[in-house]
C-alpha cells in the first residue's frame, strides 16, 4: 500500500475575503492559483505544518481555527487537507516569499475569477460555501 502524504492548505481569511496564492513552480503547477501551506513532515501535527508553511511563504504569524471537512485527493501519494485560518493579531501582511510570485484576497463574488489548480477546486468549493460564495 502506498503511504499517502498530507498536504495542509490554509484557507487565509480576512475580513470576509479568501487568500489565494499563484504558484511560481514546478512548471506544471506555475501560474495556478492554489491555497498557501505545504506537505506535513514526520511527527509534526497538521496544523502545525500550516502555521510553519504560511511563515515560511508569506512571512505572515497566523493561526488555524477549524478543519474544513473533506479531504482532497492531490497527484499520488498526496492529499489536500485545509484548514480556515487568520491573520494574528500583529502579524506583517502576506508578502509571496517562497514557492509564489503573486497573492490575492478574492471575495466571495470574486472566488472564482482566478484559475485554481483544478485539483483545488473541490476545496475551494467548500471553503466558498462557508464564506457565502455563489455557486460553482
Ligand atoms: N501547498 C499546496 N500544495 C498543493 C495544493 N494543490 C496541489 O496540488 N498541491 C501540490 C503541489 C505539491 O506537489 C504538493 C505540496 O507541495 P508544496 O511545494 O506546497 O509543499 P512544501 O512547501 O512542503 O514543499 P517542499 O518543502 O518539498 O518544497 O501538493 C494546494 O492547494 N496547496
Amino acid at each position: 500500500m502506498t503511504e499517502r502524504t498530507v498536504v495542509v492548505g490554509a484557507a487565509l481569511l480576512d475580513g470576509g475575503r479568501l487568500l489565494a496564492a499563484r504558484r511560481s513552480a514546478p512548471a506544471d503547477l506555475a501560474g495556478r492559483w492554489e491555497l498557501p501551506g505545504g506537505k506535513v513532515e514526520h511527527g509534526e501535527r497538521p496544523e502545525d505544518a500550516l502555521v510553519r508553511e504560511l511563515r515560511e511563504e508569506l512571512g505572515v504569524d497566523a493561526e488555524t481555527v477549524e478543519r474544513v471537512p473533506g479531504e482532497w485527493p492531490l497527484r499520488e501519494p498526496y492529499v489536500l487537507w485545509v484548514w480556515t485560518a487568520r491573520l494574528r493579531p500583529g502579524s506583517p501582511a502576506p508578502r509571496p516569499l517562497q514557492d509564489h510570485d503573486e497573492l490575492c484576497w478574492l471575495t466571495p463574488a470574486r472566488l472564482w475569477d482566478v484559475p485554481w489548480l483544478e485539483q483545488d477546486v473541490p476545496a475551494v468549493r467548500e471553503v466558498g460555501g462557508r464564506m457565502g460564495a455563489g455557486a460553482r
